[in-house]
């Protein structure tokens, strides 16, 4: 394989996708030499088929909102893998979203479903809707419209979403009550369910609760734990609440969250009474952390800047790609960064990734720090399929062993001769190497 010219044949082809050039370009680097020891990948041109999605649906969605107007807004799904299982992933409700951002979240997802060790496949959708300042009868109607499409696309078998970024327990409510009536089925078609109709316990903390079983074991590698450690962490949504009610459990404080009007130091940390708050800023709809400052007045709010200039141990993106960027990162350093862990898909720039590398700081990538997100997803999967429930212990314990495992797989392909772990080489090749296996069993389709 030769990188640059892959890259220079698909900017080609995909010149305005510079979210999902840049997710491939990091893979192809991590995997160009173990991809060219093995010279049945090259004959079968497994890179070549890898980088393109099997398929893409791009539909309009029309809605009415409560005044009675009529909106339009396109919606998306990418099957982009399902060499080692059912299509799998999360769909977004941002008025970001495009094609290049959904093509780079898919192209992880194959990667990520793969650490998981479960038999899951790469996928992504969502739609340009803004949730932003939405009544919870406009977002059912929207919900609704959008299954109207993508409903005759998806199944139990075929392709599974889930949410993510706007997309949470109550949406999956709206599109899941949509897809049964027109299906006539009740199934174990999406994931992040409710907990009375097919839910998994521990699913809504699950990618947070992970994110920080992930962390946990790269501070075990340099004898280290959680307690009376400083962390940031951007973000107020679902990840970022999972996240931080796991690190206060371990001793960890929380100083930093923060939304697209600014960021939060509260220098006390967060404790329970104030991750819990973090539910009722999310389902405000407004998309604002500001009033986090006025409901706890010992936190200051600083609008339109990113929590990357305080004092920390660990930082945590967790709230979008390309949220911590080379600057950022120089940041992070000077004030004593030891361990930056991504939950995001992507949060970290790759100028951002080179300074860590540069400066022996422990970095891991979204796709291996996220994954217990579509891991217990996958277990959803298995509980709906054999028609029972889990206990939350049970789950939990299932979750730490998926991201054990993927921290040992890091380490397998990523420990460099000077004993640093490099975290993204190690989750690229570690899953690279599952679909890329199977894709030669199953010959060229
Ligand atoms: N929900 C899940 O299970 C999983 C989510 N993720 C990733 O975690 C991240 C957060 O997702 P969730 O917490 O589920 O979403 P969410 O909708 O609950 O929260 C998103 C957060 O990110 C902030 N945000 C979104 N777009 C932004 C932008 N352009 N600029 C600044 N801030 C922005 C929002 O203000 C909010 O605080 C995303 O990168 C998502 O892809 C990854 C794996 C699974
Ligand atoms: O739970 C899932 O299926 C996918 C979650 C997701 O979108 C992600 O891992 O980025």
């Amino acid at each position: 394989m030769n990188v640059k010219e892959i890259l220079t044949n698909l900017e080609t082809k995909h010149p305005n996708e510079k979210e999902y050039l840049q997710a491939v370009k990091e893979v192809l680097e991590s995997i160009e030499t173990i991809y060219n020891e093995n010279p049945q990948y090259e004959s079968a041109k497994v890179i070549e088929r890898l980088v393109e999605p099997d398929r893409i649906f791009t539909f309009r969605i029309s809605w009415i909102d409560d005044s009675g107007n009529v909106h339009v807004n396109l919606g998306h799904r990418i099957q982009f893998n399902n060499a080692i299982g059912p299509y799998k992933g999360g769909i977004r409700l941002h008025p970001s979203v495009n094609l290049s951002i959904l093509k780079f979240l898919g192209f992880e997802q194959i990667f990520k479903n793969a650490l998981t060790t479960l038999p899951m496949g790469g996928a992504k959708g969502g739609s340009d809707f803004n949730p932003k300042g939405k009544s919870d009868t406009e977002i059912m109607r929207f919900c609704q419209a959008f299954m109207l499409e993508l409903w005759r696309f998806i199944g139990p078998s075929t392709d599974v979403p889930a949410g993510d970024i706007g997309t949470g327990a109550r949406e999956i409510g709206f599109m899941y009550g949509m897809y049964k009536k027109l299906q006539q089925e009740n199934s174990g078609v999406f994931t992040g369910k409710g907990l009375n109709w097919g839910g998994s316990l521990i699913r809504p903390e699950a990618t947070g609760f992970g994110g920080v079983y992930f962390t946990k074991e790269m501070l075990e590698t340099k004898n280290d734990d959680f307690k009376g450690k400083i962390i940031a962490l951007s973000g107020f949504g679902n990840v970022t609440w999972g996240v931080a009610l796991k690190i206060t459990e371990l001793g960890g404080k929380v100083v930093t969250i923060s939304g697209p009007d600014g960021y939060i130091y509260d220098e006390k940390g967060l404790d329970n009474d104030k991750i819990s708050y973090l539910l009722q800023l999310r389902a405000s709809n407004n998309d604002i952390v500001s009033p986090y400052a006025d409901e706890f007045p010992e936190a200051t709010f600083y609008p339109n800047e990113k929590p990357w200039g305080v004092k920390c141990d660990i930082a945590m993106p967790c709230a979008t790609q390309n949220e911590l960027n080379g600057e950022d990162a120089e940041k992070l350093i000077a004030n004593g960064v030891q361990y930056v862990a991504e939950v995001s898909n992507m949060g970290c720039t790759p100028e951002a990734i080179h300074e860590f590398h540069k400066a022996k700081i422990l970095y891991a990538p979204g796709k291996a720090v996220n994954a217990g997100g579509v891991g217990v997803s996958g277990l959803e999967m298995s509980q709906n399929a054999m028609k029972i429930n889990w206990t939350k212990e049970e789950v939990d314990v299932k979750l730490h062993q998926i991201m054990h495992s993927i921290h040992v797989s890091c380490l397998k392909f990523g420990t460099e001769e000077d004993g640093y772990i490099n975290y993204v080489k190690g989750a690229n090749i570690a899953g690279f190497i599952k679909v890329a296996d199977s894709m030669l069993d199953q010959g060229v389709i």
